[in-house]
């Protein structure tokens, strides 16, 4: 990697080469961002067409559509010619494909550092995309980086920001140099787990909201969601290594605010087509592209049973999508479920609902 450590904003004498594997919607705008700001961009497409179209159009008609591509910005459909002699492989695709990929660009890697920009986890695994680079690629070093980044929002120079998590000092200002800008900021973490987590387990409220959103709810429920959700997520987090004090960050609150709050969100949609009716084939089909909540609900729901993780959110929300519950019913349980502390680590919560009765019956009966 060359001038890694060079601070931000120090003019290079060698411009970084970044590769950016994955041509949704991320992946399209983020090497286009990297462009923009003059770093030696590469779009690696696995669709020779869809490459072919991007050269002759610079519109990324699919996803993007309607969003004219940096003159600069370069496209490439051979993984190798696209990844090797990089500083930065960004890694875009959906986690179903992650591993596949890392183990496609094994054999070309000569140095180069990886970058997750993928919100999820692993089917049936529960692996997290760092856990996949240090199994697939343990000599590598690499990062993770997630915020509130919905990617048409960044195609429009809506100012943004993002947070890059490594342990590796010289990477994250590797990644802050080439994708700063006036209109994306790049905060650093070294809490690779909790940053990560934030961006895969918002995902699940942004699907509950927007089947809340369904129902004509109010500004009080939203709000209620949106911070118990926020309660499941430092909690999992923590119980999974993660410093709780992430999720107060961008990754964390922030990612979850900008998710749960846009219909640019494909998981809020998701959530919404299902409040509306619609069966979940049926709105996975109509989206059309990535939601990575779905699976997420499914695996952080048996995990949480797995570990006792308390959850309450999440397991309602598997019983409505993949058990048929009624989602009124549901919800009127959550409602009605035992007394809690509001941020248990400021007041942990010690009392079982049991434990609780019984003082409530003393206290009634003096
Ligand atoms: N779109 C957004 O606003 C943001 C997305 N993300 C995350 O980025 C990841 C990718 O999402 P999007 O780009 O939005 O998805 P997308 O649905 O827009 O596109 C997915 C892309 O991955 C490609 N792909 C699928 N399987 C592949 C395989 N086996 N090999 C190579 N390419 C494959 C598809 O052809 C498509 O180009 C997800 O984990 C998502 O959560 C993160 C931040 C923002
Ligand atoms: O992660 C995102 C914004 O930060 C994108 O959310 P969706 O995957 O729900 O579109």
């Amino acid at each position: 990697m060359h001038n890694m450590a060079k601070p931000q904003g120090t003019k290079s004498p060698h411009t970084l080469r970044l590769a950016f594997l994955g041509g949704g919607s991320f992946g399209t705008a983020m090497s286009n961002l990297a462009a923009r700001n003059g770093c030696d961009s590469t779009l690696w497409v696995r669709n020779k067409r869809t490459v072919k179209s991007l050269q002759k159009n610079r519109v990324n008609k699919k996803y993007l559509p309607g969003y004219i591509l940096d003159e600069r910005l370069k496209y490439e459909h051979d993984l190798k010619a696209a990844v090797q002699d990089k500083d930065i492989i960004f890694v875009a695709v959906p986690s179903s494909a992650f591993r596949e990929t890392l183990r496609k660009i094994r054999p070309y890697l000569s140095g180069q550092s990886v970058v997750s920009l993928t919100k999820g986890m692993e089917k049936d695994t529960f692996s997290l995309m760092s856990d996949i680079i240090s199994q697939e690629l343990p000599e590598v070093n690499f990062g993770v980086m997630s915020g509130p980044n919905l990617a048409v929002e960044i195609m429009q120079n809506m100012p943004s920001a993002s947070v890059i998590a490594s342990d590796s000092e010289p990477l994250r200002h590797a990644v802050q140099s080439a994708l700063h800008s006036a209109f994306f900021r790049v905060f650093a973490s070294d809490d690779i787990k909790g940053v990560e987590l934030g961006g895969a387990l918002k995902n699940i409220y942004a699907i509950a909201m927007g089947m809340a959103a369904s129902y004509n709810v109010g500004e009080n429920t939203k709000a209620m969601l949106l911070t118990r959700g926020l309660a499941e997520m430092s909690r999992f987090g923590v119980a999974s290594g993660a410093n709780p004090l992430t999720f107060l960050g961008l990754a964390g609150v922030g990612d979850l605010y900008a998710t749960c709050s846009s219909e640019l969100s494909r998981n809020y949609r998701i959530g919404n087509m299902l409040g509306n009716g619609m069966s979940l084939e049926a709105a996975i089909k109509k989206l059309g592209q990535t939601a990575e909540g779905v699976n997420t609900i499914q695996q952080v729901h048996e995990k949480a049973t797995k570990l006792g993780i308390y959850m309450p959110i999440t397991h309602a929300l598997y019983a409505v999508i993949f058990e048929d519950q009624a989602a009124l019913g549901v919800a009127l349980n959550l409602m009605e479920s035992g007394f809690r502390s509001d941020v248990e680590f400021v007041m942990p919560h010690e009392y079982s609902n049991e434990s609780l009765n019984a003082q409530m019956n003393a206290t009634s009966k003096k």
